[in-house]
């Protein structure tokens, strides 16, 4: 079995020395989704976080892309993190064209991923839709081939078809080798979309394992949203 790209060891994260996860032990290998699931307040965005270097822990570790010492988010991007946050993470006022030029991958390749951004080049990022902005995002993200990349609530307000490409899209990344993890408020979707998943509460792991062992499991993953 190949090693995870991305490893959390016992992770324990939150604010102010107060945990908010902890000991949270999850991988996820090349080539794999993910789904981190679980109610409100369970830990998802904490343990992203974590995760990116974006807060730091307060036990345990994170291993990502065979390093032990990931360093800070910067270093963690420079080294093959794609991070997709749940803020937009768009440059409201700069064109699409400028939004991709600042990215870490080429253009073209971008507008490979998402070819309906084309017609939208001059278009200042804030005048895009929800949808257009996310796929920008993750345009961008793309082009620079992470090797490890998450996505917290890609699909918050947007509409089903639009969700769907943008999920197509991080199944791709992970056919093309990407260790993919997604956090998603809609069970289902995450469910259908991610190879294993995790569902988190009180900020533990409660239950993982394949997704087709979660959707039989169906009632007691609902149970543990209560
Ligand atoms: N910046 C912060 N300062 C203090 N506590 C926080 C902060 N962010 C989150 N928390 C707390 O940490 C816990 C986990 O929150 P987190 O946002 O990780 O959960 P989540 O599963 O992502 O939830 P949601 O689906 O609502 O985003 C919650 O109790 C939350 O109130």
């Amino acid at each position: 079995m190949t090693e995870a790209a991305l490893q959390a060891i016992g992770m324990s994260a939150g604010y102010h020395g107060v945990p908010a996860v902890s000991d949270i032990d999850l991988e996820v290998r090349s080539g794999e989704v993910v789904a981190l699931l679980g109610a409100n307040g369970a830990g998802k965005t904490t343990s992203i976080r974590a995760m990116a270097g974006q807060i730091g822990l307060l036990g345990g570790s994170v291993r990502m892309n065979g390093s032990d010492r990931p360093g800070p988010l910067f270093k963690r991007i420079r080294g093959g993190l794609g991070l997709l946050t749940e803020s937009r993470c768009v440059f409201m006022g700069l064109t699409v064209r400028e939004n991709l030029r600042l990215g870490r991958g080429p253009v073209d390749d971008a507008l490979a991923h998402f070819p309906e951004l084309d017609r939208r080049m001059d278009v200042r990022a804030g005048l895009l839709s929800g949808g257009e902005q996310q796929m920008l995002a993750l345009a961008r993200i793309l082009a620079a081939r992470p090797k490890v990349l998450m996505a917290d609530e890609l699909s918050l307000g947007l509409a089903p078809l639009i969700v769907r490409r943008l999920l197509d899209a991080l199944t791709a990344a992970a056919a093309d080798g990407a260790a993919v993890l997604i956090v998603e408020q809609q069970t289902r979707l995450a469910l259908e979309t991610a190879h294993r998943g995790y569902v988190l509460r009180r900020g533990k792991v409660a239950l993982s394992g394949p997704t087709a062992e979660l959707r039989a499991q169906s009632a007691t993953v609902a149970d543990l949203y209560l």
